[in-house]
C-alpha cells in the first residue's frame, strides 16, 4: 500500500499515514541542508526554465532530475542527428502507448511492438510465440532539459488562439494573446532578424533560446530539394512550372521568413516558410534551456539534482482542512524508470526526503506528470482507492483530456542518393568529413548544422477552424513512418518524406492511468485516436496528405520522378486513404492531461495560475496543463508558459 519501491525489489516503509499526509518520522527529517523554498521536478522545457528564473529572483530552488546530463555529447549537440538522439540509450525513455484502446485494432498499425521472449523488440504482426505487446513506440528523454535535449528543434510560437482560448475558458485576461508575446520576447535570443527594426516586433533578442532558421544554401546546393521547394511552391500558386529557381535569393523569396511573425494575419496566412530552429546560429549546435539552467546554478541560489527520481509529493493537513505540499520523497540511481533500456539492471544508489517551504512545482511532462499526481494520493478517487493509495485530493481531471496530433508521411524516391550526404559517416567513421565542417568550419556547418527538415508549409484544410491554417507539411531527405524502436537507424539518403501534422487536433479522449502503485513502473497511455472530432480530423489530414502527393506530382529533378513509396500507389480512393491514416497515424505532442481550466469545472485540476485546486503549495507548470493542444509544434508553447509561470509564482510570492 503507497511503500516506495526500490529497483532490487525491495520495499520501504511506507512515510505516510493511512490519510496519505506524511509521518512524523519523515516531518522530523527536515533541516536546513534539505529545506528549499522551492521544489521543482523535471528540468525539461516547462520546469527548467521556471526553477532557473525562480532562483534568478533570489529564491533557494532545488531542482531535481530523473536523468543526468548530456548535453554535450556530439549526438545531442548536432541538430541533424535529432533522430539519433530521440533513441540515444543513455537518456532515452522507451514508452509505449495505445492510440486505441482495442487491441484488434491497435495491432493493425505496423509499428505495432512485441517484447520477445529474448527480450528483444519484434516491430510489426506475426511475432514469434510467447511474445508480449507493448503498443506504439513513444519516445521521451529523461535528462537535465528532458525532450528538448532530443527533440526536432522546429521553434514555432503558437497561435493567438491558442492563449485566447485559456483566458476565455478560466477569466484570465493575462493568458490573452496581446499579454503572452512578452514571455516569448524574454525567453528568445533570435539570431535571424535586427533589432529595431519592424520585423522585430514580437521578438526577443537577449534570452537564453538561440533561434535561428534553416539553412537555405544547403536547399540550393542540393538541385533535387530545389526542385522539391519549387514543386510544392507550384502546387500552392506562388511560380509557375516555368519558373527558374538559380540562385539562393530565388528560392528565399519563395518562402515566408518569419512564421514567428508578431503579425495578426500570421495565423491564417497559408504559405512555404523557412523553419525557425531553436540552433545556436555561431555553431550550429541545439540550443536548450539546459546552458540558461547551468549558468543559474552557478550564480544562484539553484541546486540541479540528477539521477534523481520523485517517487511521491508530500503533503501535511493544515487548520482549514486543505492539503498542503511539503516536498518529495526520492530515490537516488542512473535509469531507474523502467522505461529506460537496462533499468532491469539498474541499481538505486541511495534515498531522501527534501523540502519546500514556499510551493512544490511538479513539470515532470504529460505521462508522468499524472503518474506522479496520482501515486501521492491526487487523482480520480476510484482509481486511486481501487489501487489501495490513501487519497489527499479527489481530483477527477488527473490523466484525463490528453491530446496529440495526427501525423502520416508520404514519401518519394529517388534512383540515386541526394548529394548533400556525400562523404557523410554519421560519426560512424572516426573520420567524419561531415562531422569536421560542422565542427570546424566556422562559416558553412554543412549539413549536420540543420535539423534536416528544408523547408515547411502551412495551410488551412476545408475543417479548419477559426479561419486558422491546420496543417502542416515539413519536408525531408528521410525514409521515416512513424516512430517505432529502431526507426532512427533506418537510414535512406535518395527518399523524400513529406510530413503531414494536423495542428489543433480535436480528441480530447486520452488518459494516463497508473498501472500499479510502483513509481518505476510505467503507466497505462491510451490516447482513444480520432474519438472525438475524428471526422473532421481525418478529412484534415487526407486533404493533407493529398496535397502532399500534389507537390510530389509538381515535383522534375536533376534526377526524374519521385516514385512514392508509402503509403503506395495502391492506396488512392478517399476511403482507402482515409483508413490508412487511422490505421498508421502517430504523434510525439502528447499534451493536456493536467488541464488549466474554469474554476467550476470539476475536471480541471488546475487554476489560471498552475495551483492545482484544492491543494496549496503545488502547482504543475509543463506540457500537461494546456486544456487544448497548441499550435503546430509544442516546445515554443511550453517555453512561454514556463517563463508565464515564474511571473505569476514570483509576484504571488511577494
Ligand atoms: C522525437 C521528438 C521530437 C520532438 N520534436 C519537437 C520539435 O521539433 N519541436 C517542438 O516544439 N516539440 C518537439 N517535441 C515535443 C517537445 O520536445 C516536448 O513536448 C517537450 O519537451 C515537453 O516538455 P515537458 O517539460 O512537458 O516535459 P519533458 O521534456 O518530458 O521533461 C520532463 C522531465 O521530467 C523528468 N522526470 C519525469 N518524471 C520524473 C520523476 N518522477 N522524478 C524526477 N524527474 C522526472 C524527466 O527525466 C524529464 O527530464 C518532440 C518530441 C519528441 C518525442
Amino acid at each position: 500500500n503507497g511503500a516506495a519501491i526500490n529497483s532490487t525489489g525491495s520495499t520501504a516503509s511506507s512515510p505516510v499515514t493511512s490519510s496519505g499526509f506524511a509521518n512524523s518520522t519523515v516531518i522530523s527529517s527536515q533541516n536546513a541542508n534539505n529545506t528549499y523554498d522551492y521544489i521543482v521536478v523535471g528540468s525539461g522545457p516547462g520546469g527548467g526554465p521556471l526553477a532557473a528564473r525562480l532562483a534568478e529572483a533570489g529564491f533557494s530552488v532545488l531542482l531535481v532530475d530523473a536523468g543526468d546530463d548530456h548535453g554535450t555529447d556530439s549526438i545531442v549537440e548536432i541538430p541533424l542527428f535529432q533522430t539519433f538522439a530521440s533513441e540515444y540509450t543513455p537518456i532515452t525513455w522507451q514508452f509505449f502507448v495505445n492510440h486505441y484502446a482495442d487491441p484488434t485494432v491497435a495491432m493493425q498499425d505496423p509499428k505495432f511492438t512485441w517484447k520477445q521472449p529474448n527480450g528483444t523488440f519484434w516491430v510489426g504482426p506475426d511475432p514469434p510465440a510467447g511474445s508480449e505487446p507493448l503498443g506504439i513506440y513513444y519516445p521521451r528523454a529523461s535528462t537535465l532539459g528532458g525532450c528538448a535535449e532530443h527533440n526536432a528543434l522546429v521553434a514555432l510560437y503558437p497561435s493567438e488562439d491558442d492563449w485566447d482560448t485559456i483566458a476565455n475558458i478560466t477569466g484570465d485576461s493575462s493568458w490573452a494573446a496581446s499579454n503572452m508575446r512578452q514571455y516569448w520576447e524574454k525567453l528568445e535570443n533570435n539570431q535571424y532578424l535586427t533589432p529595431g527594426t519592424a520585423a522585430a516586433a514580437g521578438h526577443g533578442f537577449d534570452g537564453w533560446l538561440d533561434t535561428t532558421l534553416t539553412d537555405m544554401n544547403l536547399v540550393f546546393d542540393d538541385r533535387r530539394w530545389t526542385s522539391l521547394v519549387k514543386g510544392a511552391a507550384i502546387e500552392m500558386g506562388e511560380i509557375l512550372a516555368s519558373a527558374v529557381l538559380n540562385s539562393v535569393e530565388a528560392i528565399t523569396a519563395l518562402l515566408i521568413t518569419d512564421a514567428n511573425s508578431d503579425s495578426t494575419t500570421r495565423d491564417s496566412t497559408s504559405g512555404l516558410f523557412q523553419l525557425p530552429l531553436s540552433v545556436t546560429n555561431t555553431t550550429r549546435a541545439r540550443s536548450s534551456p539546459r546552458n540558461f539552467m547551468l549558468s543559474t546554478a552557478s550564480d544562484f541560489k539553484l541546486k540541479i539534482q540528477l539521477s534523481t527520481f520523485v517517487t511521491r509529493v508530500l503533503f501535511e493537513p493544515t487548520p482549514a482542512m486543505v492539503p498542503r505540499a511539503i516536498g518529495i520523497e526520492y530515490i537516488t540511481g542512473s535509469h531507474l524508470y523502467s522505461a529506460a533500456p537496462g533499468s532491469d539492471t539498474a541499481t538505486q544508489t541511495g534515498s531522501g526526503f527534501a523540502f519546500a517551504t514556499r510551493e512544490v512545482i511538479v513539470s515532470a511532462g504529460t505521462f508522468n506528470t499524472p503518474q506522479l499526481l496520482k501515486l501521492s494520493g491526487v487523482g480520480p478517487k476510484a482509481e486511486l482507492e481501487n489501487l489501495n493509495i490513501p487519497v489527499v485530493l479527489n481530483s477527477p481531471g488527473v490523466g484525463t483530456n490528453m491530446q496529440d496530433r495526427y501525423e502520416v508521411t508520404v514519401t518519394g524516391s529517388l534512383p540515386t542518393n541526394f548529394p548533400s550526404y556525400s562523404g557523410c559517416t554519421f560519426l560512424e567513421t572516426a573520420d567524419d568529413p561531415c562531422f569536421d565542417q560542422w565542427q570546424n568550419n566556422q562559416t558553412d556547418h554543412g549539413i549536420y548544422g540543420t535539423n534536416g527538415v528544408a523547408f515547411g508549409l502551412v495551410w488551412g484544410s476545408s475543417v479548419a477552424e477559426l479561419n486558422e491554417t491546420d496543417i502542416f507539411v515539413g519536408g525531408l531527405p528521410a525514409n521515416f513512418h512513424g516512430y517505432f524502436p529502431g526507426y532512427s537507424a533506418a537510414a535512406d539518403l535518395h527518399t523524400w518524406s513529406y510530413l503531414v501534422l494536423k495542428a489543433h487536433s480535436r480528441n480530447n479522449a486520452g488518459t494516463v492511468t497508473l498501472s500499479s502503485t510502483n513509481p518505476l513502473d510505467m503507466p497505462n497511455i491510451t490516447f482513444n485516436s480520432f474519438a472525438i472530432g475524428g471526422d473532421d480530423d481525418l478529412q484534415a489530414v487526407y486533404e493533407g496528405v493529398e496535397l502532399a502527393r500534389a507537390m510530389f506530382n509538381q515535383t522534375i529533378t536533376p534526377d526524374g520522378v519521385f516514385t512514392e513509396t508509402f503509403p503506395g500507389p495502391a492506396i488512392q480512393t478517399e476511403a482507402d486513404v482515409k483508413s490508412w491514416i487511422q490505421t498508421n497515424a502517430w504523434g510525439h505532442h502528447a499534451s493536456c492531461s493536467v488541464p488549466i481550466g474554469a474554476e467550476s469545472d470539476p475536471n480541471a485540476v488546475l487554476d489560471s495560475s498552475f495551483r492545482v485546486k484544492g491543494i496549496t503549495g503545488l502547482r504543475v507548470v509543463d506540457a500537461s496543463v494546456f486544456p487544448k493542444i497548441p499550435d503546430f509544434y509544442i516546445a515554443g508553447a511550453i517555453y512561454t508558459i514556463s517563463e508565464k509561470a515564474a511571473a505569476v509564482i514570483i509576484e504571488q510570492a511577494s
